[in-house]
Protein backbone atom coordinates (compact mmCIF):
# COMPACT_ATOMS: atom_id res chain seq x y z
CA UNK A 1 0.00 0.00 0.00
CA UNK A 2 1.13 3.65 -0.63
CA UNK A 3 0.89 6.00 2.23
CA UNK A 4 2.32 9.44 1.62
CA UNK A 5 2.74 11.73 4.78
CA UNK A 6 3.27 15.62 4.04
CA UNK A 7 4.23 15.27 0.70
CA UNK A 8 5.61 18.59 -0.18
CA UNK A 9 7.23 19.66 -3.89
CA UNK A 10 8.50 22.55 -4.69
CA UNK A 11 10.59 23.69 -8.18
CA UNK A 12 12.48 26.64 -8.61
CA UNK A 13 11.85 28.90 -11.34
CA UNK A 14 14.51 31.50 -11.75
CA UNK A 15 14.22 33.27 -8.86
CA UNK A 16 10.63 32.14 -8.29
CA UNK A 17 9.62 28.97 -6.15
CA UNK A 18 6.70 26.97 -7.47
CA UNK A 19 4.80 25.08 -4.95
CA UNK A 20 3.77 22.21 -6.95
CA UNK A 21 2.67 19.96 -4.20
CA UNK A 22 1.42 21.85 -0.23
CA UNK A 23 1.42 18.80 2.62
CA UNK A 24 0.16 15.79 0.54
CA UNK A 25 -1.64 13.08 3.03
CA UNK A 26 -3.20 9.88 0.88
CA UNK A 27 -3.27 6.18 1.70
CA UNK A 28 -3.66 4.37 -1.28
CA UNK A 29 -4.42 0.15 -0.34
CA UNK A 30 -3.38 -2.70 -2.07
CA UNK A 31 -5.59 -3.61 -5.21
CA UNK A 32 -7.04 -0.41 -4.98
CA UNK A 33 -8.10 2.36 -7.67
CA UNK A 34 -8.25 5.96 -7.43
CA UNK A 35 -8.43 8.62 -10.13
CA UNK A 36 -6.77 12.09 -10.01
CA UNK A 37 -8.04 14.76 -11.35
CA UNK A 38 -8.41 18.65 -11.29
CA UNK A 39 -7.31 21.64 -12.97
CA UNK A 40 -4.44 22.23 -14.89
CA UNK A 41 -1.31 22.94 -12.67
CA UNK A 42 -3.34 21.53 -10.15
CA UNK A 43 -0.23 19.26 -9.10
CA UNK A 44 -1.65 15.66 -10.60
CA UNK A 45 1.52 14.98 -12.69
CA UNK A 46 3.97 16.16 -9.64
CA UNK A 47 2.21 13.56 -7.48
CA UNK A 48 2.21 10.71 -9.92
CA UNK A 49 5.74 11.61 -10.60
CA UNK A 50 6.28 11.25 -6.12
CA UNK A 51 4.34 8.01 -6.44
CA UNK A 52 6.58 6.37 -9.51
CA UNK A 53 9.72 7.28 -7.48
CA UNK A 54 10.84 8.76 -10.53
CA UNK A 55 11.31 12.70 -8.71
CA UNK A 56 11.61 13.10 -5.13
CA UNK A 57 9.61 15.38 -2.84
CA UNK A 58 10.92 18.52 -1.49
CA UNK A 59 9.62 17.19 2.23
CA UNK A 60 7.51 14.43 3.34
CA UNK A 61 7.42 10.46 2.52
CA UNK A 62 6.31 8.10 0.11
CA UNK A 63 5.97 5.16 1.64
CA UNK A 64 5.23 1.89 -0.79
CA UNK A 65 4.91 -1.62 1.51
CA UNK A 66 6.70 0.01 4.32
CA UNK A 67 9.72 1.82 2.40
CA UNK A 68 10.20 5.45 1.86
CA UNK A 69 10.69 5.80 -1.68
CA UNK A 70 11.97 9.44 -0.89
CA UNK A 71 15.25 8.24 1.25
CA UNK A 72 16.47 5.68 -1.44
CA UNK A 73 19.29 5.65 -3.56
CA UNK A 74 19.10 5.68 -6.97
CA UNK A 75 20.04 2.15 -7.14
CA UNK A 76 17.28 1.31 -4.91
CA UNK A 77 14.82 3.59 -5.98
CA UNK A 78 15.48 2.15 -9.95
CA UNK A 79 15.31 -1.44 -8.63
CA UNK A 80 11.86 -0.66 -6.84
CA UNK A 81 10.95 1.09 -10.13
CA UNK A 82 11.84 -2.34 -12.35
CA UNK A 83 10.22 -4.63 -9.75
CA UNK A 84 7.05 -2.94 -8.74
CA UNK A 85 5.67 -0.05 -11.03
CA UNK A 86 4.34 0.06 -14.31
CA UNK A 87 3.64 3.47 -15.61
CA UNK A 88 1.78 4.65 -19.22
CA UNK A 89 1.29 7.98 -20.27
CA UNK A 90 -0.35 10.18 -22.85
CA UNK A 91 2.39 9.94 -25.34
CA UNK A 92 2.96 5.72 -25.21
CA UNK A 93 6.77 6.79 -25.06
CA UNK A 94 7.64 3.53 -26.85
CA UNK A 95 11.32 3.41 -29.01
CA UNK A 96 10.07 3.93 -32.79
CA UNK A 97 12.95 1.40 -33.73
CA UNK A 98 11.64 -1.38 -31.93
CA UNK A 99 9.06 -3.51 -32.45
CA UNK A 100 5.90 -4.26 -30.38
CA UNK A 101 7.97 -6.99 -28.35
CA UNK A 102 11.30 -5.53 -28.49
CA UNK A 103 9.46 -2.39 -26.73
CA UNK A 104 7.68 -4.79 -23.95
CA UNK A 105 10.91 -7.03 -23.42
CA UNK A 106 12.82 -3.57 -22.65
CA UNK A 107 10.50 -3.97 -19.24
CA UNK A 108 12.50 -6.96 -18.28
CA UNK A 109 15.94 -6.29 -19.21
CA UNK A 110 16.81 -5.18 -15.54
CA UNK A 111 15.21 -7.82 -14.05
CA UNK A 112 18.36 -10.26 -15.59
CA UNK A 113 15.96 -12.46 -17.43
CA UNK A 114 17.58 -15.22 -20.22
CA UNK A 115 16.32 -13.97 -23.63
CA UNK A 116 14.05 -16.76 -24.61
CA UNK A 117 11.78 -16.35 -21.17
CA UNK A 118 11.88 -12.07 -21.89
CA UNK A 119 10.48 -13.12 -25.37
CA UNK A 120 7.76 -15.62 -24.34
CA UNK A 121 6.57 -12.98 -21.38
CA UNK A 122 6.51 -10.09 -23.87
CA UNK A 123 4.80 -12.22 -26.09
CA UNK A 124 2.00 -13.12 -23.60
CA UNK A 125 1.78 -9.65 -22.56
CA UNK A 126 0.77 -8.48 -25.22
CA UNK A 127 -1.81 -11.05 -26.25
CA UNK A 128 -3.38 -10.75 -23.37
CA UNK A 129 -3.59 -6.83 -24.35
CA UNK A 130 -5.40 -8.28 -27.84
CA UNK A 131 -2.36 -7.58 -29.74
CA UNK A 132 -0.76 -11.54 -30.32
CA UNK A 133 -0.75 -10.95 -34.08
CA UNK A 134 1.18 -7.33 -34.01
CA UNK A 135 4.05 -8.85 -31.85
CA UNK A 136 6.76 -7.97 -35.26
CA UNK A 137 5.34 -4.31 -35.99
CA UNK A 138 6.69 -0.98 -35.10
CA UNK A 139 4.98 1.57 -33.55
CA UNK A 140 4.48 3.62 -37.02
CA UNK A 141 2.57 0.64 -38.14
CA UNK A 142 -0.16 0.55 -35.10
CA UNK A 143 -2.72 3.27 -34.57
CA UNK A 144 -2.73 5.13 -31.29
CA UNK A 145 -4.93 2.50 -29.32
CA UNK A 146 -2.64 -0.51 -30.47
CA UNK A 147 0.56 1.72 -29.47
CA UNK A 148 -0.98 2.32 -26.47
CA UNK A 149 -2.01 -1.22 -25.84
CA UNK A 150 1.92 -2.22 -26.24
CA UNK A 151 2.76 0.42 -23.28
CA UNK A 152 0.07 -1.36 -21.26
CA UNK A 153 2.05 -4.36 -21.94
CA UNK A 154 5.03 -3.04 -20.99
CA UNK A 155 3.94 -1.74 -17.56
CA UNK A 156 2.45 -4.98 -16.96
CA UNK A 157 4.74 -7.55 -18.05
CA UNK A 158 6.26 -7.63 -15.06
CA UNK A 159 3.69 -8.13 -13.13
CA UNK A 160 4.23 -4.98 -10.92
CA UNK A 161 1.86 -4.03 -7.83
CA UNK A 162 1.26 -0.73 -9.39
CA UNK A 163 0.18 0.52 -12.27
CA UNK A 164 0.44 4.01 -12.80
CA UNK A 165 -1.32 6.10 -15.66
CA UNK A 166 -0.92 9.90 -16.38
CA UNK A 167 -3.83 10.79 -19.31
CA UNK A 168 -3.63 7.42 -20.90
CA UNK A 169 -6.49 8.05 -22.97
CA UNK A 170 -5.61 11.65 -23.69
CA UNK A 171 -4.37 11.30 -27.32
CA UNK A 172 -7.12 8.80 -28.28
CA UNK A 173 -10.74 9.30 -29.95
CA UNK A 174 -13.74 8.60 -28.14
CA UNK A 175 -14.29 4.75 -29.25
CA UNK A 176 -10.80 4.04 -28.40
CA UNK A 177 -10.76 5.65 -25.24
CA UNK A 178 -13.62 2.94 -24.05
CA UNK A 179 -11.92 0.28 -25.37
CA UNK A 180 -8.17 1.16 -23.70
CA UNK A 181 -10.31 1.94 -20.42
CA UNK A 182 -12.08 -1.57 -20.64
CA UNK A 183 -8.45 -3.24 -21.23
CA UNK A 184 -7.20 -1.61 -17.93
CA UNK A 185 -10.84 -2.41 -15.75
CA UNK A 186 -9.94 -5.80 -16.82
CA UNK A 187 -6.14 -6.36 -16.14
CA UNK A 188 -6.91 -4.21 -13.38
CA UNK A 189 -9.84 -6.90 -11.66
CA UNK A 190 -7.59 -9.71 -12.92
CA UNK A 191 -4.40 -8.95 -11.55
CA UNK A 192 -5.37 -7.15 -7.93
CA UNK A 193 -3.10 -4.17 -9.20
CA UNK A 194 -3.40 -0.52 -7.21
CA UNK A 195 -4.42 1.28 -10.20
CA UNK A 196 -4.00 5.22 -10.20
CA UNK A 197 -4.64 7.68 -13.06
CA UNK A 198 -4.51 11.12 -13.81
CA UNK A 199 -6.90 11.78 -16.14
CA UNK A 200 -9.17 15.58 -16.96
CA UNK A 201 -11.79 13.22 -18.71
CA UNK A 202 -14.61 14.29 -16.33
CA UNK A 203 -16.91 11.18 -17.73
CA UNK A 204 -13.92 8.97 -16.07
CA UNK A 205 -13.66 10.37 -13.01
CA UNK A 206 -17.36 10.22 -12.89
CA UNK A 207 -16.97 6.96 -12.92
CA UNK A 208 -14.22 5.95 -10.66
CA UNK A 209 -15.40 4.89 -6.89
CA UNK A 210 -12.41 6.92 -5.73
CA UNK A 211 -11.34 10.30 -6.89
CA UNK A 212 -8.54 12.61 -5.57
CA UNK A 213 -8.83 16.30 -6.99
CA UNK A 214 -5.65 18.31 -6.60
CA UNK A 215 -6.18 22.39 -6.57
CA UNK A 216 -3.51 24.46 -6.01
CA UNK A 217 -1.16 21.72 -4.91
CA UNK A 218 -3.55 20.70 -2.25
CA UNK A 219 -5.77 17.54 -2.23
CA UNK A 220 -9.57 16.45 -1.66
CA UNK A 221 -10.89 12.58 -1.53
CA UNK A 222 -14.17 11.98 -2.49
CA UNK A 223 -15.15 8.41 -2.24
CA UNK A 224 -18.21 7.01 -3.73
CA UNK A 225 -20.41 3.73 -2.90
CA UNK A 226 -19.90 1.45 -5.33
CA UNK A 227 -22.58 0.21 -7.49
N1 LIG B 1 10.04 20.78 -13.76
C1 LIG B 1 9.34 21.84 -13.34
N2 LIG B 1 9.95 23.02 -13.09
C2 LIG B 1 9.26 24.08 -12.64
N3 LIG B 1 7.92 24.07 -12.41
C3 LIG B 1 7.27 22.93 -12.64
C4 LIG B 1 7.92 21.75 -13.12
N4 LIG B 1 6.99 20.77 -13.27
C5 LIG B 1 5.82 21.30 -12.89
N5 LIG B 1 5.97 22.59 -12.52
C6 LIG B 1 4.92 23.51 -12.00
O1 LIG B 1 4.30 22.84 -10.91
C7 LIG B 1 2.88 23.07 -10.92
C8 LIG B 1 2.16 21.72 -10.99
O2 LIG B 1 2.43 21.13 -12.27
P1 LIG B 1 1.84 19.70 -12.73
O3 LIG B 1 2.44 19.42 -14.07
O4 LIG B 1 2.06 18.73 -11.63
O5 LIG B 1 0.30 20.02 -12.85
P2 LIG B 1 -0.86 19.17 -13.54
O6 LIG B 1 -2.00 19.21 -12.62
O7 LIG B 1 -0.32 17.84 -13.93
O8 LIG B 1 -1.13 20.04 -14.84
P3 LIG B 1 -1.66 19.58 -16.30
O9 LIG B 1 -3.08 19.17 -16.11
O10 LIG B 1 -1.52 20.83 -17.10
O11 LIG B 1 -0.75 18.48 -16.78
C9 LIG B 1 2.62 23.99 -12.10
O12 LIG B 1 2.61 25.31 -11.63
C10 LIG B 1 3.81 23.75 -13.01
O13 LIG B 1 4.07 24.89 -13.80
Amino acid sequence: MYELRGVTKQYRRGKETVDALRGIDLTVADGGRLVIQGPTGGGKSTLLQMLGGLDRPTAGSVVLDGVDLATLTEARLTRVRSDKIGIIFQSFNLIPTLTAQENVETALVPLGLKVAERRERAAEALKSVGLGERLSHLPSEMSGGQQQRTAIARALVKNPKVLLADEPTGNLDESTRDEIMDVLEGLWREHGLMFIMVTHDSALARQAPRVATLRKGLISVAEKAVA
